[in-house]
């Protein structure tokens, strides 16, 4: 079992895209009032005193979309220059990227993973719900532009939608030192929607890559599940994030904040989450704080293989916008 070292850390359930697979089709979702998300001080209270000191020290901010909370810049700033801090890394749907990248990277982050489900400004538009394609792939090259390495860009197949572009969002990273990811779609957040499309396996789409370009085992900086290949002489990378055809359970090296301060051990689980907010705000020292923590990792190995669907009865309550995916 390896170390539980990362937290993906929601800084917002709001998000200015509607991505089909990530949100019910009516966009109906209660969101969160701004008392009921954790402030930024209270963050880095908790990352200083309570997380780092149990040796998770790796970060990832996520949301809804992390760059559309006011002052995100300035938290990745006082977050990157705290010590003990080992690796902050931001996923996002890179619409404020083409204004904020040369900032983050000023701020200290390096590492960005941003989603772009089509090369089609009116597939993109389709899926997301924006019409916004050009701003996006400006704020990719923005942030190709800073330095930002790896880039990594997050590719959720579609079956019928862009699934047939799977080839050509992968050749992006025979030019470009991109890491192109594919994530097989998962039955959160649209339920409906994934019951009516289905989902690509990963293996299908390897098999399609390799008889048009070829594929090689590599390797990329990262702290999540994906299995890195390479397409010969590419100078980027190919992730399959393949949690619907594999059990990487037995990896899992992370637990998840929600913007409202619920830690959970697992993506599926909701049943062994713990208040963490509320703790923090009716005086609960950092002491009694780390051992709370320390009661879900001690939890989390038994979670990963035999409880993670417990609690989670059909429908899941928390859209992936709101756990942070
Ligand atoms: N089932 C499952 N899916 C995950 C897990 N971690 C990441 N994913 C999926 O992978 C998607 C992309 O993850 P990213 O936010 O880009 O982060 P990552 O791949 O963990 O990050 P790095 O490897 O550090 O770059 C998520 O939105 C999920 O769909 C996990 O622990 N379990
Ligand atoms: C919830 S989003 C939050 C960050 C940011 N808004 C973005 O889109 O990158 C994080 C990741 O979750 C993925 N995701 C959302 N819903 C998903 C689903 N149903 N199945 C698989 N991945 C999903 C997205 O593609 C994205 O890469
Ligand atoms: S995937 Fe990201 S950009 Fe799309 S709706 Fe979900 S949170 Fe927003
Ligand atoms: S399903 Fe749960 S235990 Fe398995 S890899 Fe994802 S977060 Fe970890």
């Amino acid at each position: 079992m390896p170390a539980i070292n990362y937290l993906r850390l929601s800084l917002v359930d709001r998000c200015n895209f509607r991505c089909s697979y990530c949100m019910p089709g009516d966009g109906e979702i209660a969101y969160l009032q701004r008392s009921e998300i954790l402030s930024y001080e209270e963050l880095l209270f908790l990352i200083e005193q309570v997380f780092v000191p149990l040796g998770i020290d790796r970060f990832r901010l996520t949301g809804g979309e992390p760059l559309i909370r006011r002052g995100a810049v300035g938290f990745v700033r006082a977050l990157c220059a705290l010590p003990g801090v080992a690796d902050v890394s931001m996923t996002t749907n890179g619409y404020l990227l083409e204004e904020l990248a040369a900032d983050l990277y000023t701020a200290g982050l390096r590492r960005i993973n941003i989603s772009l489900d089509s090369l089609d400004p009116e597939i993109f538009g389709q899926i997301t719900g924006r019409s916004h394609w050009h701003k996006v792939w400006k704020g990719i090259q923005s942030a190709h532009q800073v330095g930002f390495d790896p880039l990594k860009l997050n590719v959720v197949v579609l079956p019928g939608i862009n699934e047939s572009e799977v080839p050509d969002l992968a050749a992006l990273s025979v030019e470009r030192n991109w890491h192109v990811r594919f994530i097989e779609f998962m039955p959160i957040g649209n339920t409906a929607y994934f019951e009516q499309s289905g989902w690509v396996n990963s293996e299908t789409l390897r098999t399609r890559i390799r008889e048009r370009f070829g594929l090689e085992a590599a390797a990329c900086p990262g702290n999540g599940p994906a299995d890195i290949f390479r397409i010969p002489g590419a100078k980027g990378t190919l992730g399959f994030i393949s949690q619907m055809s594999e059990c990487f359970c037995d990896r899992c090296n992370r637990l998840r904040l929600s913007a409202d301060g619920y830690l959970r051990p697992c993506l599926l689980n909701e049943s062994d989450q713990i208040d963490l907010k509320t703790s923090l705000r009716t005086g609960t020292s950092a002491a009694q704080l780390r051992d709370q923590v320390k009661y879900v990792l001690d939890r989390k190995p038994e979670i990963n293989f035999r409880e993670r669907d417990r609690g989670t009865t059909g429908r899941y309550g928390r859209t992936m916008s709101q756990i942070g995916g």
